[in-house]
């Protein structure tokens, strides 16, 4: 099966290359980029000898041709653009960035720039690939959650769903590594300022807020606006979410644990630690995993859930892949079997 890349010069781009190159299914037809010609190892050197393929220009007409699936790993503004390109043509899009996945008039207020044309915001599915598998198997159009998303979502949804929780009060903090900015420099990002540092950034105006929030709520109607806190942590790759949740009754950690081994058990990128112990960064460092460990709290009567994800694989190009597959009718997790990269 044919596929292609868009924004493929981007991090999220890369690590598309890097499942897709040994896909047991997937073909790589064509990469693109708004560099037309010049052969991707001159982008990415790590590729030298593995793959010589030649960026092209991006043509929506000649890859709907050639390809079954587009993914557009372009920045949030420009994917909106492209997946309106693709539109009522024959293939399938899985967008990674933000554009396609909150309603406009919420996008515009956090993302703050012209959102995408309605229709199609409307249309795409939300592919959170452990939860909404059913409607991502039927879909032309998926927008594939953020990275924060991700790791939230993935480890609030038993909770939330079996109404176990405070609706009125989530507090999530979060913490990525700086691949999660993207290739582009940045001054916070660069190796001065994010090196032996760590900075809290946009504080109560994440643009991923109101994403979390619209699906916790699909999940629960009585979930209330959460506290969202971001930090940058100087590593390459990785997410660690930490949320902090009162529980409605007394519940205890191996209560709560029997919970999301029951949920999760029949996925296989969810591994769920067993009681004290808790996921670090690096133990999916290159890998498809979210590892989830929760502590119920008994003096307090909170409960704290840690969720670890690759920004790069779970929160952006594994996670797409998985999709993918589902929309492919093969096993989800076709090419993704990646052990974490350790030490
Ligand atoms: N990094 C991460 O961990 C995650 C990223 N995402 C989302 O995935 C998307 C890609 O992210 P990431 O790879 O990190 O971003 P990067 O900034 O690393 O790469 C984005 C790529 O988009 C291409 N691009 C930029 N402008 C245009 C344009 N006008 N037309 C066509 N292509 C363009 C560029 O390629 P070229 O210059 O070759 O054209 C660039 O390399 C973003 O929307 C991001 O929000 C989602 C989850 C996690
Ligand atoms: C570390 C870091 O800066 N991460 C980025 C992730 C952005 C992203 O993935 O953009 P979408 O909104 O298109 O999902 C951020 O926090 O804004």
């Amino acid at each position: 099966m044919n596929v292609s890349i868009i924004g493929t010069t981007g991090y999220g781009g890369a690590e598309l290359l890097r499942i897709l190159q040994h896909h047991p299914e997937f073909n790589i037809k064509s990469i693109h980029s708004t560099k037309e010609d010049l052969p991707i190892w001159n982008e990415y050197p790590h590729l030298y000898g593995i793959m010589d393929k030649a960026l092209q220009k991006i043509d929506p007409d000649q890859i709907a041709e050639q390809s079954e699936i587009v993914f557009l790993a372009t920045p949030s503004g420009i994917s909106g653009k492209l997946a309106e390109a693709f539109s009522g043509k024959s293939i399938k899009v899985i967008d990674l960035s933000g554009d396609l996945r909150i309603p406009a008039d919420e996008y515009l207020e956090w993302y703050k720039h012209e959102p995408a044309n309605e229709s199609l915001v409307e249309k795409a599915v939300y592919g959170l690939s452990e939860w909404h598998h059913e409607e991502i198997a039927a879909a032309e159009l998926i927008s594939n959650p953020g990275c924060y998303p991700t790791s939230t979502l993935l480890s609030l949804a038993p909770i939330v769903k079996e109404n176990l929780i405070d609706p009125t009060g989530i507090i999530v903090d979060a913490k990525s590594g700086v691949s999660g900015a993207g290739r582009s420099l940045s001054r916070t990002t660069s190796y001065a300022e994010a090196n032996e540092n760590l900075r809290v950034y946009k504080v109560n105006q994440h643009q991923h807020t109101p994403e979390i929030e619209q699906q916790l709520m699909n999940w629960n109607a009585g979930i209330k606006p959460i506290t969202f806190t971001t930090h940058l942590l100087p590593i390459t790759r990785g997410i660690m979410t930490t949320s902090y949740v009162q529980l409605t009754k007394e519940y205890t950690t191996s209560q709560i644990l029997e919970l999301f081994q029951s949920v999760y058990e029949k996925h296989p990128f969810i591994r769920i630690r067993p009681e004290n112990t808790f996921p670090s960064v690096k133990e999916v460092a290159g890998s498809n995993y979210c590892d989830i460990g929760v502590h119920a709290d008994s003096r307090t009567g909170r409960l704290t859930v840690v969720s670890v994800i690759d920004n790069l694989m779970k929160g952006a190009a594994g996670q797409a892949v998985q999709n993918a597959n589902i929309m492919s009718g093969l096993d989800e997790a076709a090419g993704l079997g990646f052990v974490p990269l350790y030490p």
